[in-house]
């Protein structure tokens, strides 16, 4: 058992089983974050759901951390640069909960409707006051959902049974997704107008944060309920509770704070106001799912391979890992080659794809690859697919892709050219039958090379005796030539040449080669 996983928040039996086939796995659910820092430096792993922020504290002193999960959907506790800048996988399990949150937000907004908490406490008072509870129907209100992704469609379909109208708002849902569950889509003002009853169910995030504020609650309707079982912030409290006070608001429903636990929100003193401590995913199958889900993920991980929710790096849907990852691997060993063709700091790095392979949807996994290929072999911080493109960024390299229609007589090229201070350099690789990875081009000299191994990769002037010397050298440091290609473009003018070597060829037998009459350069590579 060499992994050791920390879970930080409680998680169901049937997660922590699969965790402890594999894993010394520590559950410790009573750290504050002080305690956590000092915790984190001895594992690989760390299990959390809402009640742990991962920090940046955190994250910096999780010196062996490689994965952080998240059994359960929000991610807004978890400092999610920090993670990625250190190249740390961030998973979570945004399925397993779904239908729990969904059925929470169908219980908040029946029991909003005919007051059940606020008659149940009444009532075990010994009052018995049935014209003090009178509610309101939900069939033919219109139910206006701020947020229209996995929960707010489960809403939306639960509505309609209900014989609710349902408007939403969502920018990155079509109509047509919303129209096939009989949900018009609303510009965010208009459903604030025309909503009875609103429901948020977005990500917490700076665009969401206080969209329902003290302005769009003047614009709604009097007598509006609203409802918050995704995060806290979304919701200005404030705000809510003056509305709610001054009866504008008829009633809220809040299963998440702006701060947990809610100690002294001015919303837990107000009758009309109806309260759940986070229980939104508390329910026994969510949380055998989300605690199954992230296992699984973490064991993935931590024995090197991929995991299915991965928020900080794009993800490459398992139909379709065997079309890309040979281009990935081909795009990592282009990047190796080519950071030990150049000289000088890296100023940009442009990635382009040419044809069949600039249809595919996941190039910029490719892309991460070619930079992991780049930069990992020159800096101290190991570089992975996570972190790549934060990585180059915080370099200040630029960075570009492109893709065009255009492969150069291939079916397939990819070409990444770099340029530092002082040069810019290029290579194109394409697989050819059997998804063979071929270099088929550096610096605009056609090749055919297979990248693997050592080579030696010269730029000379084409004239007799040249290719003989560095040949004669090579011979004499006992590094045995085992191909040999020049590809020029005119004759007498420059040639590139490139020999696959049987071993690395030592410096000064380098240096002599970038010596001799004719040799403009030369560089030994390792692909
Ligand atoms: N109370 C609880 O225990 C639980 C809370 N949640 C929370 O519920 C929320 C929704 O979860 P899911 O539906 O699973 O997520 P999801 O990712 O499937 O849906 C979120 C939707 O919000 C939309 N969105 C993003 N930015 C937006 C914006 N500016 N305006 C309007 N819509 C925007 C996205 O396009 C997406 O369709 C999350 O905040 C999650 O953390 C989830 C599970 C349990
Ligand atoms: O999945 C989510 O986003 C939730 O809010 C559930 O939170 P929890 O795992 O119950 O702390």
């Amino acid at each position: 058992m060499s992994y050791r996983v920390l879970v930080s928040d409680p998680l169901a039996d049937e997660g922590l089983e699969i965790l402890r086939e594999f894993c010394t796995v520590d559950v410790r659910t009573d750290l504050d974050e002080d305690e956590l820092v000092q915790a984190i430096g001895d594992y690989d792993a760390l299990l959390v759901r809402s009640g742990t922020e991962v920090t940046l504290r955190v994250i910096d002193a999780g010196a062996k951390l490689k994965f952080i999960g998240r059994a359960g959907a929000g991610v807004d506790n978890i400092d999610m640069d920090a993670a990625t800048r250190r190249g740390i996988i961030v998973a979570n399990a945004p399925e397993g909960n779904t239908l729990a949150a969904t059925e929470h937000t169908m219980a908040m907004m029946l029991s909003l409707a005919r007051n059940i908490p606020q008659a149940s406490a009444s009532l075990k008072t010994g009052e018995w006051k049935r014209s003090k509870f009178m509610g309101v129907e939900l069939n033919d209100k219109t139910l206006g959902i701020v947020g229209f992704g996995r929960i707010g469609q489960e809403v939306a379909k639960r509505a309609r049974a209900l014989e609710m109208k349902c408007v939403a708002y969502d920018p990155f849902i079509s109509k047509e997704r919303a129209a096939q569950l009989g949900v018009e889509l609303l510009p965010l003002d208009e459903l604030f107008r025309v909503a009875d009853v609103i429901t948020v169910h977005t990500p917490l995030i700076k665009e969401t944060r206080h969209v329902v504020n003290a302005t769009s609650i003047a614009t709604m309707k009097d007598g509006v309920r609203i409802i918050n079982c995704a995060r806290g912030g979304i919701i200005d409290e404030k705000a809510l509770a003056e509305g709610v006070a001054s009866g504008k608001i008829a009633g809220a429903a809040l299963d998440v704070f702006e701060s947990e636990p809610p100690t002294d929100s001015p919303l837990l003193g107000l009758d009309r106001v109806i309260v759940t401590p986070h229980l939104g995913a508390s329910t026994v199958e969510a949380q055998k799912n989300v605690a199954i889900s992230v296992a699984r993920q973490c064991i993935s991980v931590l024995e090197g391979g991929a995991a299915k929710y991965v928020v900080n790096a794009p993800m490459v849907p398992p139909e379709q890992a065997e079309t890309i990852e040979p281009y990935a691997r081909l795009a990592q060993k282009m990047g190796r080659l080519l950071i030990q063709l150049v000289e000088g700091p890296l100023e940009s790095v442009e990635i382009t794809y040419g044809g069949e392979i600039a249809r595919m949807p996941n190039t910029k996994y490719i892309t991460r690859t070619a930079l992991k290929g780049l930069l990992d072999p020159i800096l101290q911080m190991p570089v992975n697919i996570v972190n790549a493109e934060f990585v180059t960024k915080e370099r200040g390299i630029r960075m570009s892709e492109t893709t065009t229609e255009e492969a150069q007589g291939f079916k397939n090229i990819i070409t990444i050219t770099v340029k530092t201070d002082r040069m810019t350099e290029s290579v194109s690789g394409n697989l050819s039958g059997q998804n063979k990875p071929r270099i088929v081009n550096i610096g605009g000299y056609m090749t055919d090379l297979t990248p693997t191994g050592h080579v030696v990769i010269s730029r000379h002037t084409d004239r007799p005796g040249v290719i003989g010397q560095v040949a004669t050298i090579l011979g004499r440091v006992n590094v045995n030539i085992a191909g040999m290609q020049v590809g020029r473009n005119k004759p007498g003018e420059e040639a590139l040449m490139v020999l696959t070597v049987d071993s690395a060829v030592p410096a000064e037998a380098m240096t002599e080669i970038c010596d001799v009459a004719g040799i403009h350069t030369a560089k030994h590579a390792e692909i």
